[in-house]
């Protein structure tokens, strides 16, 4: 394969805003370089103009190019990649410790430790670093040879125009199996008589395919479709050939365990605007963390990777309830704890024998009836799970717990990239019995930042925000994502 890497400390400058060392390979031929040399030199215009432009990646091949796309620190040590993404987690938090203390013009690079205004533990490693990716979901498109039946991952965007699909065979986060179904798929779409869809409006049927597994290698797959103006009738035909393939067919290599069918013209749709068609095998994948064991619909979110699942948990339920045992300093167990953005329930369900009682809050109702189901599962009595919008749950839930007499432990809110509604930061923030709030977040930069401060800030009665402040105490950057800039960090707030 054409990654092995060399590395080196040479810089570049990306959008993530990180510095990624990057490989220093001859970008040109011995040839080209003395023709470089021999060119006029650039105008001022030319000269900012090209210094505008991101480094070419001409001289790179498709597998590296997508690599850097989407396991951008592919190059460098592990030790390396924890180094890299301790200094963000710091840059991050230390912007929220200056925009906390009012301070926001201040914007120099000065060094970043001196500006943080509470403890950020060093990142915990991913137990696991390679193939560690439990759901991945591959695109269809043109290839690198134009055969519109390839499925891989893009490089290149849409708005420019210049989007390339490469197979994935190379990335290290992505696991076997994960590969195999990916080929298998990408086989079966060639023999069939349906064109690809690469743009909905322009036809074409076959679209993405997402493969999840479990620890124990069983393997779910769903291929989303778009039935353009096929008949019910004419769909059947295809969905039959599809079970066949992998049942009996060339595909039966990839052992499915499930396979599911969603027909959808939007690019994602939850259960309920299309259901996901079970074609194959058993409705559910079961993941096990910390003991614990977990039904996973194909609608619910689950943490991407399990090793690092379990040592994010066992963070998130030592920040909510510390356990003396393990030097918590804190010895309070009991009460109630709210688990806002709860998915199938994994936050809550492992926390459960420490608190009397939890109560989840999920969006997706599958996840829902998951987490329920998951907390009978593991003989948990002590949860009850709400369907619907945190922002729309959570003002009466507190009101109800309020009047139900205090008893409120802790709250954790684990949302997607999205972060929270102001509603609920409000409805936390107006809470006086939580003291104690554990924020996890996989982009604290982004809107998280804005719910940060809205915890933090001064009480503010034009926003509503009357209850007491919190303030952050300690941070804890989790690895969930190796070989990636991305981490999860577990933020933990007290007033
Ligand atoms: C990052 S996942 C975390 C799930 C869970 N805590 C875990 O560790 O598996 C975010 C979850 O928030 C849910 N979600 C998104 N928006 C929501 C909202 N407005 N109200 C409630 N849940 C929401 C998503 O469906 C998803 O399950």
């Amino acid at each position: 394969m054409a990654l092995a890497a060399t590395r080196s400390r040479s810089v570049i400058f990306v959008k993530h805003k990180i510095l990624y060392p990057v490989r220093r390979t001859c970008l040109f031929s011995t040839s080209d370089t003395i023709l470089a040399d021999q060119r006029k030199p650039p105008s001022k215009k030319q000269w900012r103009k090209s210094h505008k432009k991101p480094p070419s990646t001409d001289h790179l091949s498709w597998e590296e190019r997508l690599a850097d796309v989407v396991t951008p620190l592919w190059r460098l040590s592990y030790d390396e990649q924890l180094e890299l993404k301790q200094k963000h987690q710091e840059r991050i938090l230390s912007q929220l410790s200056r925009n906390l203390s009012g301070d926001l013009q201040s914007q120099s690079p000065s060094p970043v430790r001196s500006k943080l205004s509470f403890p950020v533990l060093p990142v915990l490693p991913s137990p696991v670093r390679d193939g560690y990716r439990n759901k991945s979901t591959f695109s269809v498109n043109r290839g690198v040879d134009g055969n519109p039946k390839t499925v891989g991952f893009y490089v290149g965007t849409g708005k420019k125009g210049n989007i390339v699909c490469v197979n994935g065979d190379h990335l290290l986060n992505m696991p076997e199996k994960h590969k195999l179904v990916a080929r298998c798929y990408q086989d079966f779409i060639r023999l069939s008589s349906l064109e690809s869809c690469l743009l909905f409006h322009t036809g074409g049927h076959w679209r993405e395919l997402t493969v999840r597994t479990n620890a124990e290698g069983r393997t779910m797959a769903i291929v989303y479709f778009h039935p353009q103006t096929l008949t019910p009738e004419e769909v059947a035909v295809h969905k039959a050939n599809l079970v066949d393939y992998f049942t009996w067919g060339p595909g039966s290599l990839c052992q499915l365990d499930s396979l599911f069918f969603q027909e959808s013209t939007m690019t994602r749709c939850t259960h309920e605007e299309s259901p996901y068609q079970l074609l194959h095998g058993q409705p559910h994948i079961y993941e096990e963390v910390l003991g614990y064991k977990f039904r996973i619909s194909a609608d619910a979110f689950f943490q991407v990777n399990q090793a690092a699942a379990e040592v994010l948990y066992s963070t998130v339920r030592h920040l909510c309830v510390p356990n003396p045992e393990e030097g918590g300093g804190r010895t309070e167990v009991g009460g109630t704890l709210l688990d806002v953005c709860c998915g199938t329930g994994a936050i809550g369900i492992t926390i459960s024998p420490r608190v009397d009682r939890i109560i989840g809050i999920e969006l997706i109702e599958q996840a829902v009836e998951d987490a329920r189901h998951n907390a009978a599962l593991n003989d948990v009595l002590n949860c009850e799970f709400v369907p619907g919008k945190a922002e729309v749950v959570l003002p009466g839930l507190m009101s109800k717990l309020s009047s139900a007499g205090g008893g409120l432990v802790a709250a954790v809110v684990n949302p997607a990239r999205a972060g929270l509604h102001h509603r609920v930061v409000r409805a936390l923030r107006n809470q006086p019995a939580i003291r104690r709030l554990v924020y996890v977040s996989c982009k604290p930069d982004g809107e998280a930042m804005r719910n940060f401060r809205e915890l933090c800030c001064a009480p503010d009665p034009q926003k509503k925000l009357t209850g007491e402040a919190f303030s952050p105490t300690l941070a804890v950057p989790v690895d969930m994502f190796p070989h990636t800039p991305h981490c999860e960090v577990v933020l933990l707030f007290e007033r």
